[in-house]
């Protein structure tokens, strides 16, 4: 049967572009045109996936996200918003949105997002029928040579005989998922489930049925019993990302799962046994939430003993030549297309860069390049890194900037957005302040602040 995808869209012109790539390719494509025929569609069609339009005439895509989430936990939905409407897409994957694609929309990049969503929602019902994880083709979250991934692969394999909760820190898209499924795939779980759930921008009511899982009738809509993730890791291991984000009110049940390794349904009178081995991440300074206390310190001490810290691609720049030739790979191999090289200037913008998304974002920049570019020799020019902000215009006032020059702009001009305060820059560009700092000297940039 093909996979179903609603596309909710209201240029029409678009709309009927985008159902007949995807019907060539196979899919069964159901439409609306706004917010509340998406609504009914949607009960009515039950879709695999769902490509949504930020802006719709009567709402947007955030009205319907936690809808279409309720009644389907595993949907995988996209967002399609305006070009740069950075800030619109971050809320939108808070909101639980799974991917986000800017317009104008590639066709080709759109199949293979819908495709790869549509593949994790498989592996996550797989799981569920309590069959162990499939794993993929093995990727090697070590990759490179140098001296802190070297570190953080030695503390990794010390963590395999083990059963210790392990805690992986890391910025976002550095890998700390990968590295959580090599940790499982090399244990002794390794037969079991390896089950994830990505704790952001989950409700409370959401996040506890789906850990812990329900009894029909423990709330309006609890129609059947429904079992929790941690029933279904037993004797594997559970991952929750974005462990940060768990609600307080939930912690004190995560933490009675590690220590008495028991848990109850919702609605239900008595406790149930699980084995389970706890991985999880944080893109956050944990420490920091529980001196704000929105994080408990029991359970941060229970989860922290052992911390692996994935360093971000920007400090380690040495290895980005032997990643980004994987990544190439492994892209024309995923698009059905080969013989593509990177060129040197392209190696060394590479280099040069921040990657603010870090293997995440090189992912895509290698994958759009493939697709857009006209010759298989890579070079600079078919790099396209992602402007971070709207309204920062530094690339369109000179011809030929070099990645150097750009940074040292947009640092600058990050600096002026953020009234000259070096500690409020520095959380906008996503880097420690120490780092901003090093760079102001570096590029000389005079007139920032210390004042919070
Ligand atoms: N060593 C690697 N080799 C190949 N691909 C990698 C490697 N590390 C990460 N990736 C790819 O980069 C992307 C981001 O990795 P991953 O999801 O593990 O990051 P993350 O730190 O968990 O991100 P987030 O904080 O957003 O959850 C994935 O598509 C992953 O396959």
């Amino acid at each position: 049967m093909p996979d179903r995808v609603l596309l909710v869209e209201d240029q029409e012109a678009l709309r009927l572009a985008v159902r007949e790539y995807l019907t060539a390719r196979g899919f069964d494509v159901v439409e609306a045109a706004t917010c509340d025929q998406a609504r009914r569609v949607f009960a009515d069609t039950h879709p695999t996936a769902a490509v949504l339009d930020y802006h719709l005439p009567d709402g947007t895509a955030l009205d319907l996200l936690p809808e279409f989430k309720r009644s389907d936990p595993f949907v995988p939905l996209i967002i399609l918003t305006a070009f740069g409407s950075i800030d619109l897409a971050v809320g939108a994957i808070k909101a639980g949105a799974d991917q986000f694609l800017t317009k104008p929309v590639e066709l080709a990049a759109l199949t293979v997002v819908i495709q790869r969503a549509i593949e994790a929602r498989r592996d996550r019902q797989k799981q569920l029928a309590g069959r162990p994880r499939q794993e993929r083709e093995a990727v090697d979250p070590f990759l490179g040579s140098s001296a802190q991934i070297r570190k953080l692969e030695e503390q990794a394999r010390r963590l395999l005989e083990v059963d210790t909760p392990v805690l992986i820190q890391g910025e976002t898209g550095a890998g700390k998922t990968l590295l959580a499924r090599w940790i499982h795939a090399n244990s002794r779980r390794s037969d079991e489930a390896f089950v994830d759930l990505n704790c952001a921008g989950l409700s409370r009511e959401l996040l506890e049925t789906e850990l812990f899982g329900h009894e029909k009738g423990a709330f309006t809509g609890a129609i059947a019993n429904k079992t929790g993730l941690f029933e279904v890791a037993h004797r594997g291991t559970v991952f929750l990302d974005e462990i940060g984000d768990v609600d307080p009110q939930i912690q004190p049940k995560l933490l009675k799962v590690l220590e008495d390794k028991q848990f109850r349904r919702l609605g239900d009178v008595r406790d149930r046994k699980v084995d389970v081995r706890l991985l999880a991440a944080t893109h956050q300074e944990l420490s920091a939430l529980v001196r704000e206390r929105k994080f408990r310190s029991d359970l941060y001490f229970r989860i922290s003993t052992i911390p692996l810290n994935v360093p971000p691609l920007r400090e380690r720049t040495e290895d980005i030549p032997v990643l980004a030739e994987k990544l190439l790979q492994t892209s024309t191999a995923e698009l059905g297309k080969s013989g593509f090289t990177l060129k040197g200037d392209a190696m060394d913008a590479m280099q040069r860069y921040a990657w603010p998304g870090n293997i995440r974002e090189l992912k895509n920049v290698i994958e759009r390049a493939v697709l857009l570019s006209g010759s298989r020799e890579l070079s600079r020019r078919d790099l396209m890194f992602e402007p971070q902000a709207e309204g920062f215009e530094g690339w369109t006032t000179e011809g030929s900037l070099t990645l150097e020059q750009l940074e040292r702009k947009y640092i600058e001009w990050t600096l002026q957005q953020s009234g000259g305060k070096v500690v409020e820059a520095a959380k906008r560009l996503d880097i420690p302040k120490s780092t901003l700092y090093q760079k102001l000297k570096q590029f000389k940039i005079e007139g920032g602040s210390a004042e919070e």
